[in-house]
C-alpha cells in the first residue's frame, strides 16, 4: 500500500473537478485521477460537515478494514492512502471501477443485464461476502446493496464501500446497529444483535434485485418493499412473475436455477434468523445450479455430432428393420419416422 502525497492527489483530480466526479455517497466523493505512470484510480474524499473539525471516522474505518484483508479479485483493491496533517483532511486511493454500480446496471441503464450476466453477479457477489464471513478476520460489511457493488473494466463486479464494516475482534458493544433502509436486516435493532447473518440478510436483497430488477424500495408500488412483493410469490414458485420482464422470457434452461436463486433468496430474508443460510451454502447452491451459459458447440463440432447421431440412427433402424421384416410388410416407413424422432430427441437433450 502506498502513502501518497496529498497535493499530488489534488491535483489528479483537477482540484476535485466535477468533470472528474465518478460517485458521490452520503459520506463522500469519488474523482477519477491520473497519478504516478499515467495510472487511472479512484480517489475518495469525505464530506466534511464542518470547515474547521474534519471527521475521517468513516474513512479511517474504511482504511482499516481494508488493510485486514487479503487481496480478492471479488473485492474493491485499497491502492493507498493521503493524509494532510496540517488540516487532518485524508483521501482513500483505490482501483478505479469504470463500469459503475450495479444500482445503475438495473435501474438506470436502457440496457439491463441477461440472465446469465445475472448469476455470473450473484456468483461473485456471493464469494465476496463468503471472502468476508469466511476470512480471518471475520468481516460484517453491514452495507451491501445494489449501490456498493462495483464493476471494473471487464464488468467483474467487486464488493466496495467498507465504511460500516466491523471486524469480529472490535468492540461490538459500541457499534450501533447501521446499514442502509430496505437492505437493513430489521432483526438488527441492538448492538448485540450484529451478526453475519445481517449479511446474509442484505444479501438476499440484492438477489432478489438482481432476479427482479425492482429496487429495494419503491414507494411507487404496493407492496414497496421487494421483500415483502417477493416473499409470497416465491412461497407460490411464480417465478415468471418475479423475473425481471425488461428482458427476453426467461429461457426453460434457466427456469430451474431462477427457482433455487429464488428460493435461497427468500430464506436469506427470512424474519427468524436462524432460518437464514450461511453464505457458504448460498454460494455453494448459486454455484451448482447457476447455468452461466448454454453450451454451444463450434459449427463443425455441431455437423460432426450430427453425422454421428444421423449414422447411429441409421444404423438403429436396419436393425429394427431386419428384426421386424418378417412380421410386417409396411415397417419401413414406420421405423424412419420414429427414428427422426429418436434424432431429434438425442439432439434436444445434447443442444437444451
Ligand atoms: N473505486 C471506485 N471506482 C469508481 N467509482 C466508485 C468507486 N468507489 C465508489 N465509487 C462511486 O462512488 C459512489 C460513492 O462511493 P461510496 O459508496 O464508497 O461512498 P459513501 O459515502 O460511503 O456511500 P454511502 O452513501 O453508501 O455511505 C459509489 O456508489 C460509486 O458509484
Amino acid at each position: 500500500m502506498e502513502e501518497y502525497d496529498y497535493e499530488e492527489l489534488v491535483k489528479a483530480t483537477e482540484n476535485y473537478s466535477p468533470k472528474r466526479l465518478v460517485g458521490k455517497g452520503s459520506h463522500g466523493s469519488v474523482y477519477k485521477g491520473t497519478v504516478k505512470d499515467n495510472k487511472l484510480v479512484a480517489i475518495k474524499k469525505p464530506t466534511y460537515s464542518s470547515e474547521v473539525v474534519h471527521d475521517n471516522s468513516k474513512l479511517d474505518n474504511e482504511i482499516r478494514v481494508l488493510l485486514s484483508l487479503r487481496e480478492n479479485p471479488h473485492v474493491i483493491n485499497l491502492l493507498g492512502t493521503s493524509h494532510d496533517s496540517a488540516n487532518n483532511k485524508k483521501l482513500l486511493v483505490m482501483e478505479l471501477m469504470p463500469n459503475g454500480s450495479l444500482h445503475d446496471l438495473l435501474h438506470v441503464c436502457t440496457t439491463p443485464p441477461t440472465w446469465p450476466k445475472r448469476v455470473e453477479i450473484a456468483i461473485r457477489v456471493a464469494r465476496a461476502v463468503q471472502f468476508l464471513h469466511e476470512g480471518k478476520p471475520l468481516v460484517i460489511h453491514r452495507d451491501i446493496k445494489s449501490a456498493n457493488i462495483l464493476f471494473d473494466s471487464n464488468w467483474n463486479a467487486k464488493l466496495a464501500d467498507f465504511g460500516l464494516a466491523v471486524l469480529q475482534s472490535d468492540d461490538q458493544v459500541s457499534q450501533l446497529p447501521a446499514g442502509t433502509i430496505g437492505y437493513l436486516d430489521p432483526c438488527y435493532t441492538t448492538p448485540s444483535k450484529l451478526s453475519t447473518k445481517n449479511d446474509v440478510f442484505s444479501f438476499g436483497v440484492v438477489l432478489l434485485e438482481i432476479i427482479s430488477g425492482r429496487k429495494a424500495i419503491d414507494m411507487c408500488r404496493t407492496p414497496a418493499s421487494i421483500v415483502d412483493w417477493a416473499v409470497p410469490l416465491i412461497g407460490e414458485l411464480r417465478v415468471h412473475e418475479i423475473c425481471d420482464t425488461r428482458i427476453a422470457l426467461l429461457p426453460t434452461y434457466m427456469e430451474a436455477t431462477m427457482r433455487r436463486m429464488l428460493c435461497i433468496a427468500a430464506r436469506c430474508v427470512s424474519s427468524n434468523e436462524e432460518l437464514r443460510p450461511s453464505i457458504g451454502e448460498i454460494t455453494r447452491v448459486i454455484e451448482n445450479h447457476g447455468v452461466v451459459q448454454r453450451v454451444r458447440f463450434p459449427i463443425w463440432m455441431s455437423f460432426l455430432r450430427s453425422v454421428i447421431l444421423m449414422r447411429r440412427q441409421r444404423k438403429l433402424a436396419r436393425r429394427w428393420q431386419a428384426r421386424c421384416a418378417t412380421q410386417q410388410g409396411e415397417v419401413h416407413t414406420h421405423i424412419s419416422t420414429s427414428g427422426k424422432l429418436l434424432l431429434k430427441e438425442v439432439l434436444a437433450e445434447q443442444y437444451i
